[in-house]
């Protein structure tokens, strides 16, 4: 799919609606993610962050609406090997060690080089020296990185990261944003959330979320300059007081 500035989307979402146990909790979410890109979602607590990377992801019930994913309706099984999603909660398991979680996902995914991916998707997050560590006796910060090594093994062209940086220190979180702008490049696409508005400004794109409906979808630049703002922070705030806004 090519949008109007010639940019291919990688992921559309057309007039969704999403109810979560009988509340309305998306409404009407138009958004086209360019692929090759890193697309900031950011919003604060509740707005539907999570809820619409569901709805990307196929796992969420309830969704009206269209959703396509690298060309294919959301959930298509052909989608599992395609996309790397990293969840808030931690997906890896406790009792096994970083190494034997990561082998047992590349096995769950049939990928062909188990011990090549490892490696690679170790190295990416700066875990090689914790390979044989349980999982249950590393930090925070090193826990949440086992977790996007998990979605990056196979090398996915899609990543869906639910606050991949939360709890982590500024150092850390840094060399995290060096990493996403890095597989940008490569091609990879990437959806990061974040409340943290401070790292809006390492995103290509930003969508601004406020209960369950976008309030911009712009770049960094564009966001400040339509609303006057010095910061993405004071541009969100002059959007909640004044309206929608998109590039
Ligand atoms: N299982 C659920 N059942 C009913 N409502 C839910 C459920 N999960 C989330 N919600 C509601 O859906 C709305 C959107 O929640 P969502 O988790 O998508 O927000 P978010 O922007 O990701 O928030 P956060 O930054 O706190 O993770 C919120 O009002 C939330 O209370």
């Amino acid at each position: 799919m090519v949008n109007s500035s010639g940019a291919t989307t990688a992921v559309a979402l057309e007039g969704v609606d999403v109810t979560r146990s009988g509340t309305h909790v998306l409404h009407g979410v138009d958004l086209a993610i360019p692929a090759g890109s890193i697309t900031g979602l950011l919003g604060p607590s509740g707005a539907g962050k999570t809820t619409i990377m569901r709805t990307i992801m196929g796992v969420q019930a309830h969704v009206t609406g269209s959703v396509t994913v690298l060309g294919r309706a959301a959930g298509h099984p052909e989608l599992r090997r395609l996309i790397g999603y990293r969840t808030q909660d931690p997906s890896v398991y406790a009792d096994l060690t970083v190494g034997e979680n990561l082998r047992y996902f590349a096995s769950v995914l049939r990928l062909t080089d188990v011990a090549g991916e490892v490696d690679r998707a170790l190295a990416r997050v700066d875990l090689v020296s914790m390979r044989d560590r349980l999982t249950s006796r590393l930090s925070g910060g090193q826990h949440s990185r086992v977790t996007l090594a998990a979605a990056l093994l196979g090398s996915p062209p899609l990543l869906v990261l639910d606050e991949p940086t939360v709890g982590l220190d500024p150092v850390l979180r840094d060399s995290l944003w060096t990493l996403f702008a890095e597989l940008a490049a490569e091609g990879h696409t990437l959806l990061v959330s974040s409340h943290v508005m401070d790292e809006a400004q390492r995103c290509d794109r930003l969508v601004l979320v406020r209960d369950g409906r976008i309030l911009a979808d712009d770049s960094p630049e564009g966001l400040r300059a339509a609303t006057g703002t010095p910061s993405v922070e004071d541009a969100f705030l002059a959007l909640v007081q004044g309206g929608r806004h998109a590039a």
